[in-house]
């Protein structure tokens, strides 16, 4: 399993694209979640929505959705052809109703299905994406009222949607066998609906170890050296997870 970030940054970044990833395995390309800043960041990294088999969200926040307008309409009226969305079940409704149905919606097109061939998954249950890719869905909180789901690849790779720190789940998961974690980071305390570095900082030298930080600000290089055994993961590099 590889993973590229087409972008690494925060929703207010500006140096860095959206935070959403690419992860291939097996010749299946997979892209985590879809912002604003993703079709052009897709474009730069010199790939097209047609390259991709299927799209995960993690919620709904223009950063991490905000792309999926274009991709549907590229998708139907480019490529001909609908693409999987898999997404947890408690969003499919708000996914539609409160982001994409006023832009999407015309005349006898009016539903999600009709531009997604979607996926609604249950968190806690262990999908098959493709040969060699499973997914766990984990609620974890971001904000009060608004579902959040990060993800357990392969049981073996943690990629955190939004999240506040939860150092009991982080545990939890090297616990139980996860050898890599990607957490957003907010670089700057205190964290409020992110996790800031200042509470990453906190954690075990044995999971920072293990621990990559993304979903950054533009001051990214000025804490180059400041993340203990952390490192920043860097966008358009590929990594084998
Ligand atoms: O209660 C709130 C809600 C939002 N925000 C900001 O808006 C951003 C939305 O995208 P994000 O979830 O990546 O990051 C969020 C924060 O930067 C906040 O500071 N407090
Ligand atoms: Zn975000
Ligand atoms: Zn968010």
């Amino acid at each position: 399993m590889q993973i590229t970030m087409i972008g690494t940054g925060s929703a207010f970044a500006k140096r860095y694209d959206n935070n959403n990833a690419l992860i291939e395995a097996n010749g299946f390309r997979l892209l985590v979640d879809c912002g604003i800043t993703l079709p052009k960041a897709l474009h730069e990294a010199g790939l097209d929505f047609a390259q991709l088999d299927a799209v995960l969200i993690s919620h709904i926040h223009g950063d991490h959705v905000g792309g999926l307008e274009e991709l549907a309409f590229q998708m139907m009226f480019r490529y001909q052809r609908k693409p999987v969305l898999y997404i947890a079940e408690e969003l499919v409704q708000p996914i539609w109703e409160s982001t994409l149905r006023g832009g999407l919606t015309q005349e006898s097109l009016n539903s999600l299905s009709d531009f997604f061939e979607v996926r609604p998954l249950k968190a806690g249950e262990t999908y098959e994406l493709a040969k060699g890719l499973n997914v766990r869905l984990i609620q974890t909180k971001h904000i009060a009222g608004k579902a959040s789901f990060s993800f357990v690849f392969n049981e073996r790779f943690f990629y955190s949607a939004d999240m506040k720190f939860d150092s009991n789940l982080l545990q939890a998961l090297v616990d139980e066998g996860i050898e890599t974690i990607y957490h957003d980071c907010q670089l700057e305390s205190p964290g409020v609906v992110h996790a800031s570095l200042e509470q990453l900082l906190t954690l075990p030298e044995a999971i920072q170890e293990k621990t990559w930080l993304m979903h950054y600000g533009d001051a990214m290089e000025q804490y180059k050296g400041k993340t203990g055994r952390m490192r920043f993961v860097e966008q358009r590099k590929r990594y084998d997870i």
